[in-house]
């Protein structure tokens, strides 16, 4: 059996300092993330990465950051995540992709699903959305942390939105988390194709309404508004311009999910979300591409 020794390492710091302590972890780590806990309060840093960690340095890197804060020192949470036997994974094609919870494979994919985690059946063809892409796993990853404390209404069509929904994984993995039905939109009629198809594979082909359409001013948009939980990974702009149509659709107390923008364009799209009074709540980098969570 071929192990993945892949770790974690949490601690739990005041808002304003989770920027400094997550770039203190991050230089320990393979990707960090920061997680509102409690609203104005408490943010959760949290790191992953391959090989053990020197928990000597890491520990003193801390202290020393928490002295010059003039802050207690936190406690640093390291664990060995348990292993996942790959070897029974066969597979050809694009690899199956873990993100949060989500197990995503293309249906070349003969090997076991772990037990626990949320299959999606994903032959992205010719839309955009296998899962491999930075912007799409963290969009995963917000999700499955999402789905530990948000609840969508059952029921009609007001749950949940996918703008730019690329082949359906976004909107599948909505589906099938919270078994709700997700309206779906995509300004290429062949993504929503795509996600028509990737829907009746997962079988979700009644619970996903994928339309074609240029974002909120697509009819079947407005009719189902507000939403409790919107995912968006569109591009940086397109993202920052739709920031005002983004709120008018959001529920009060709902959350979005944006994504599509390199990490140095995050402060604009933050600003862009702010100016509507929309706070941000979480922020995960995968590689170059960062994906927020705002909250409204
Ligand atoms: C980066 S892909 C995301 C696909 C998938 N949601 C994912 O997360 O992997 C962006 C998608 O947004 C679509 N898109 C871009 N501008 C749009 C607009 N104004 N309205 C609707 N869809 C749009 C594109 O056609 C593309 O399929």
């Amino acid at each position: 059996m071929s192990q993945t020794p892949l770790w974690r390492i949490a601690l739990v710091v005041p808002e304003a300092h989770a920027p400094a302590f997550a770039e203190a972890v991050g230089d320990h780590a393979d990707a960090v993330s920061t997680f509102e806990l409690e609203e104005g309060g408490n943010w959760l840093v949290e790191a992953t990465l391959y090989g053990a960690p020197d928990e000597a340095r890491l520990q003193s890197r801390v202290a020393v950051l928490a002295k010059a804060l003039g802050i207690d020192e936190p406690r640093l949470a390291i664990e060995n995540l348990p292993p996942i036997d790959w070897v029974s994974h066969s597979y050809q094609g694009f690899p199956p992709i873990r993100a949060g919870r989500f197990f995503v494979h293309g249906s070349h994919h003969e090997g076991i699903v772990p037990a626990g985690s949320i299959p999606l059946l994903v032959d992205a063809a010719t839309a955009f959305g296998t899962g491999e892409h930075g912007s799409t796993n963290g969009c995963l990853q917000a999700l499955d942390r999402l789905s530990r404390h948000l609840k969508l209404p059952r029921g009609g069509r007001r749950g949940a939105l996918d703008m730019g929904c690329g082949s359906g994984i976004l909107a599948l993995a909505v589906a099938k988390r919270w078994r709700v039905a997700v309206t779906a939109v995509d300004i290429d009629p062949e993504a929503v194709r795509v996600t028509r198809i990737n829907a009746a594979l997962n079988g979700a082909k009644t619970s996903i309404r994928a339309q074609g359409g240029d974002g909120y001013n697509t009819r079947i948009v407005g009719r189902h508004k507000p939403y409790t939980l919107i995912t968006a990974n569109i591009l940086a702009r397109p993202l920052s311009r739709m920031a005002p149509q983004l709120r008018r659709h959001l529920k009060k107390g709902g959350y979005a999910v944006l994504a599509g923008l390199l990490n140095r364009q995050e402060r604009h799209v933050i600003q862009a979300h702010r100016n509507q009074g929309l706070r941000l709540v979480a922020r995960i980098p995968v590689g170059e591409w960062t994906t927020l969570v705002v909250k409204r």
